[in-house]
């Protein structure tokens, strides 16, 4: 499965960037019985070669914002950005749409995709009145960061429900920015309590296509919706596998 990497300026000796990837989402597809893989220096133009190596696109979260400009906007001057993986992510949604990969969004991940599709962002939630302050307590120790804020509710019907065996889930909540307004072919099947869009799905698509504002990668196996979506979207990759083999 195709994890496209952040890059940071890590405060390390070397001055060139660095490639990275949360261990937690690599250990998460692991244990769905998954192979992580990362194409460092992946470029837009390289999606069409590297695409039909893969079973499945997870767009990881990353403390880093999609930048501003590609919905129109100007980027904050506080932003941390990552240029390269949103010019190699805005390319990378629509082609595995096109090309039926299965693809799942968590947090910027999500934001990803709704800004490939045409939607646009709340570069910072919290200062929009009537918004919830959707930002992790940065000070306190992981456990405390990620663990759940709000609930969801979630379209009677869908997909998030049938995982949540209901239709309110408790989740966590570690962003600053948040869907404005949604890309075209989007579905909104799950809200915050200030309405915020937290989960959705793309209209249409050939393959499993959702995207989540929480982290169901935090601790899956203690947490059954999180443990449900995640099988989900394995279940889709290893689906696009047998396709992919009897070609
Ligand atoms: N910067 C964006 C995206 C937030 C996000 O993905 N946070 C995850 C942080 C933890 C991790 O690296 O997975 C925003 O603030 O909205």
């Amino acid at each position: 499965m195709w994890l496209p990497a952040c890059h940071r300026h890590l405060d390390l000796d070397d001055p060139g960037g660095y490639t990275v990837l949360a261990d937690r989402y690599a250990a998460a597809v692991t244990q769905l019985g998954l192979q992580p893989v990362l194409f460092p220096m992946a470029e837009a133009g390289d999606i069409p070669c590297l695409l039909p190596l893969v079973d499945g696109v997870l767009l990881t979260g990353s403390p880093s914002n999609v930048e501003a400009t590609h919905f129109g906007e100007t980027a904050l001057p506080t932003d941390l950005l990552d240029p390269r993986r949103d010019q190699l992510t805005m390319r990378l949604v629509r082609e595995a749409l096109d090309r039926a990969v299965p693809l799942f969004g968590v947090c910027r991940g999500l934001q990803e995709i709704n800004v490939a599709l045409g939607g646009s962002l709340y570069q910072s939630l919290h200062e929009h009145s009537g918004m919830m302050d959707h930002r992790e307590p940065r000070d306190e120790d992981l456990a405390v960061q990620f663990a759940e804020r709000h609930e969801v509710l979630l379209e009677p019907g869908s997909a998030f429900a049938h995982w949540a065996g209901g239709q309110r889930a408790l989740v966590n909540s570690l962003h600053g920015q948040g869907i404005r307004r949604l890309g075209e072919g989007l579905v909104a099947e799950a809200h915050a309590p200030d309405g915020l869009v937290e989960g959705v799905r793309v209209m249409g698509a050939p393959a499993f296509a959702y995207a989540v504002q929480w982290h169901p990668e935090w601790r899956h196996e203690q947490h059954p919706f999180y443990q449900r979506t995640l099988e989900a979207f394995a279940q889709a990759c290893r689906g696009h596998r047998k396709l992919r083999d009897a070609d």
